[in-house]
């Protein structure tokens, strides 16, 4: 099962081919000492022979048609496990929706990324492969971290967004109760080129807030651009996050720049509009980019027979679809967000 992997060394290819195979967990060292280790299906994780100081998770395919996170993390893998880089940090990362990736869908049932923080079990007899497989991604992400007691955990879940957007990369921040933001996070996506931020100040069933609740990591959701097929994307585009994230593995520590929240956009998430009824309709054209910015009093939404409006005198939408579940969100609107606790 595992000779294809040592000869071509393409995870991704590996996860696709042995997708309805039960993978027992299998590790193996490489020349330089790193322990590898295959978890499951689309799990594999790095362990450098000396200390680490950082575990770090990257996540990809929670939604299977963002291809670009998922062609960033396999090369990754592939140049670790060739040897041409060498991790100094315990790194695990996750191919989140293998089979979603092979329909070349956001999700085959429901979106993975509503149903973290224990969401995959409530609802009485609602059981699908996404719920099955968000709750096998907690545990994988849990035994991670608690397994080893370093000085900082990261994770890092990769996506793209479904419309074009006014800042081409833009980070979710997950409310963190009790924790400032960090300065030095946030100048390590700057540069990635993830030059905005999204301030949440509730919790949410995402991924990065499932890590960054249970386990304070520094978590973030990370959009790199809008989702294309394999094939259609502009790697060009992504040569500093790459940059970024090698250095992250094989550097013990990353120099940031300095805080500079002039080179930045800050927004605040004001409030997450959720769906209440099936004829909810938007009153803006499809083609409105994320980060358009609309006034107070102007019509936002209609559905049954209200309208929603805006509500502050300035509020920016991102993440607009009014195709979801009834109880789900249709949008977060945003609102600029000067004074947050950044240390
Ligand atoms: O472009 C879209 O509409 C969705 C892109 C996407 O998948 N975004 C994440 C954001 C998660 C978060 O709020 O942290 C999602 O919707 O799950
Ligand atoms: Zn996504």
């Amino acid at each position: 099962m595992f000779q294809q992997l040592m000869e071509e060394k393409d995870f991704l290819a590996f996860t696709l081919a042995n997708i309805d195979k039960v993978i027992t967990s299998h590790s193996f060292t490489l020349s330089n000492q790193t322990i590898v280790k295959i978890h499951d299906n689309g799990v594999i994780s790095f362990t450098p022979a000396t200390g680490s100081t950082k575990d770090i998770v990257l996540s990809c395919a929670i939604h299977g048609n963002e291809t670009a996170p998922i062609e960033i993390c396999n090369d990754l893998i592939q140049a670790l496990l060739n040897e041409q880089i060498q991790t100094e940090h315990r790194v695990l990362f996750l191919i989140g929706n293998p089979d979603s990736i092979l329909t070349e869908t956001r999700f085959v049932e429901e979106n993975m990324n509503r149903l973290f923080s224990g969401a995959h079990s409530k609802g009485e007899g609602l059981c699908n492969k996404e719920r099955v497989r968000a709750k096998a991604l907690e545990g994988y992400v849990s035994n991670f971290f608690l397994d080893n007691h370093v000085s900082q955990r990261i994770h890092y879940d990769l996506h793209t967004a479904i419309k074009p957007s006014k800042h081409e990369k833009f980070a979710i921040y997950p409310y963190r109760p009790g924790r400032s933001f960090s300065a030095e996070q946030i100048m390590f996506l700057a540069g990635c080129d993830v030059d905005t931020i999204l301030f949440h100040h509730e919790p949410t069933t995402t991924f990065s807030y499932y890590s960054s609740e249970q386990f304070k990591a520094d978590a973030f959701t990370v959009e790199l651009g809008k989702v294309m097929p394999f094939g259609q994307n502009e790697m060009s585009k992504f040569a500093n996050t790459r940059k970024m994230l090698n250095h992250l593995i094989t550097k013990q520590q990353v120099s940031v720049a300095e805080f500079n929240s002039d080179r930045l956009n800050l927004y605040k998430v004001s409030r997450s509009v959720n769906k209440h009824f099936d004829d909810f309709t938007f009153a803006f054209p499809k083609a409105t980019v994320n980060f358009t910015g609309f006034k107070q009093g102007e019509v936002l939404a209609t559905e049954g027979g209200k309208e929603i409006l805006i509500e502050y005198p300035y509020e920016a939408i991102v993440f607009p679809n009014e195709n979801v579940p009834v109880g789900q969100r249709t949008v977060l609107c945003l609102i600029p967000a000067p004074n947050e606790d950044i240390q």
